[in-house]
């Protein structure tokens, strides 16, 4: 009977709490995880040193900016921010610049820009997330100029929804939310001031590449189809969201060894053979080395890979060096030859099985006080009679690694799957039986590619 040996699942499906509580390997989870590769801004308290992703949404009045914001708040969990509703909340709660606010914006002016660069700061601030839509703002170069002065930051991207002003002024005069400039007169002047001071930020940002234009026609849910691509990327890293939530909120900031942490998540979710290594209070790398190299039969002095290896006469040191001078020679012509020549050897493999018994693997873990159940060579046999495995060597622990402090976008990870030990193990074995015959089904240039 083959039973899965090994899943990772749990992983993902585990609840926090359960996670929050659970100590299998004697170490509280909390202690052994890094937060230094994660944005640690989902606290709130280090404001100051937080850099949310920050989204500037562009467009001229009733282009759709804050009807398309609300859509991108609910598909990829950013907080709106709407400049215009900030500025409006000044005036009902009747602050001191309320009434020269409210003058501006029956103009159709600009409010000055160290009044909305200080209510954007404190409101990002304030927020918890570190995603960020700023809607309506700059509407000025100058606005734009004092906003990265006082936050030291440029936007991560801008959005701009190009709309046709009969179509913008048709959407305002129906908008019908009592607001005092939503009227003919005044929108003809925003129309003005928005071509006249917001098309030159809007250039500004296109040219720094950072522009994503969108055409503001159609439907509502025509034009967030458009808006979607911009964000994909985002959505794509459903499971780094996942990861964020479980270190911060679960986990808090403690340790600063992120392969401890990758190495814990393996530890916590691998077989049963695991656990009874954690009976001898050892659930660390060495006891992974040790029962690697048991398997491999070095641990132990037994050497029997190793004598069988020479006996072959296979001298792989110098066959390794060997190759990697080669491969400086000769580049990729060694994968050509290797390819060209593999088909030839293939009946070698059935040499292969012959080097390390089952029975002496399982000895070696014996040895070693492990008490293996049959997982292992259930393994090994399985795949040398159906020539495939049981399914576990598809099962990976999917992590993002961020390349920059901010990393939100896909392009700003660098993926990596994290295979369970066994795997590994499984593998190594392998490889081990392979040296005796790689002499003849690898070429000597192939030696370094050997894991
Ligand atoms: N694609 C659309 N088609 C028709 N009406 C729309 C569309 N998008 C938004 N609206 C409506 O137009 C008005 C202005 O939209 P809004 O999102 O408030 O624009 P902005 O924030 O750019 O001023 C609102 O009444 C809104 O319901
Ligand atoms: O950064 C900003 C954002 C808004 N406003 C003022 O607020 C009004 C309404 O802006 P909002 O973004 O709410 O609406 P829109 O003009 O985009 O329809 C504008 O005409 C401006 O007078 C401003 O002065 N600075």
């Amino acid at each position: 009977m083959w039973r899965r040996v090994v899943s990772l699942s749990p992983l993902v499906s585990v609840s926090k709490s359960r996670l929050r509580n659970q100590s299998p390997y004697g170490i509280n989870a909390w202690q052994v995880f890094s937060t230094q590769v994660l944005n640690p801004a989902k606290d709130g308290v280090s404001g100051a040193a937080r850099k949310p992703f920050i989204t500037f949404v562009l467009g001229g009045p009733g282009s759709g900016k804050g009807t398309q914001c609300t859509r991108i708040v609910q598909d990829f969990g950013f907080t709106h921010l709407s400049v215009g509703d900030l500025l409006r909340n000044e005036i009902s709660s009747n602050n001191e610049n309320g009434s020269m606010i409210l003058n501006t914006i029956k103009e159709g002016k600009i409010v000055p820009s160290e009044v909305t660069v200080q209510l954007i700061k404190k409101t990002i601030e304030a927020s918890k997330n570190d995603r960020i839509l700023v809607d309506g703002f700059p509407r000025s170069e100058e606005n734009r100029i004092a906003y990265e002065r006082v936050n030291g930051a440029e936007p991560d991207i801008v959005l701009f929804f190009d709309c046709p002003e009969e179509e913008m002024v048709k959407r305002v005069l129906n908008r019908n939310q009592g607001r005092i400039d939503d009227n003919i007169e005044t929108v003809k002047e925003r129309l003005r001031v928005f071509a006249e001071l917001n098309l030159p930020v809007i250039k500004h940002y296109s040219e720094k590449g950072k522009l994503h234009k969108i055409d503001g026609t159609g439907s509502e849910d025509e034009i967030f189809e458009r808006v979607l691509p911009v964000f994909a990327a985002l959505r794509k890293c459903g499971m780094l969201s996942w990861l964020k939530d479980f270190y911060l909120d679960a986990l808090g900031p403690v340790c600063t060894e992120f392969q401890k942490f990758l190495f814990q998540i393996l530890l916590m979710h691998t077989s049963p053979v695991l656990e009874k290594m954690d009976t001898r209070g050892e659930g660390n790398s060495n006891t992974i080395s040790e029962v690697e190299a048991s398997l491999l039969g070095i641990a132990d002095g037994t050497k029997g890979v190793v004598d069988n290896v020479k006996a072959a006469g296979v001298d792989i040191q110098s066959g390794q060096q060997q190759s990697r001078i080669d491969w400086l020679n000769d580049g990729d012509r060694n994968t050509k030859n290797f390819h060209a020549n593999s088909g030839e050897h293939i009946m070698d493999l059935e040499l292969v099985d012959k080097l390390v018994t089952n029975e002496q693997a399982q000895d070696s873990f014996i040895t070693h006080g492990i008490l293996l159940p049959s997982t292992y060579t259930d393994l090994v046999e399985f795949f040398f009679v159906w020539h495939s495995s049981p399914g576990f060597e598809f099962e990976f622990f999917f992590v993002l690694i961020p390349k920059e402090e901010r990393a939100l976008m896909m392009e700003e990870f660098r993926p990596i799957a994290l295979r369970n030990f066994l795997f590994k193990i499984f593998t190594k074995v392998l490889a081990t039986r392979l040296n005796v015959v790689d002499a003849k089904i690898v070429t000597k240039q192939q030696y370094g590619d050997k894991s």
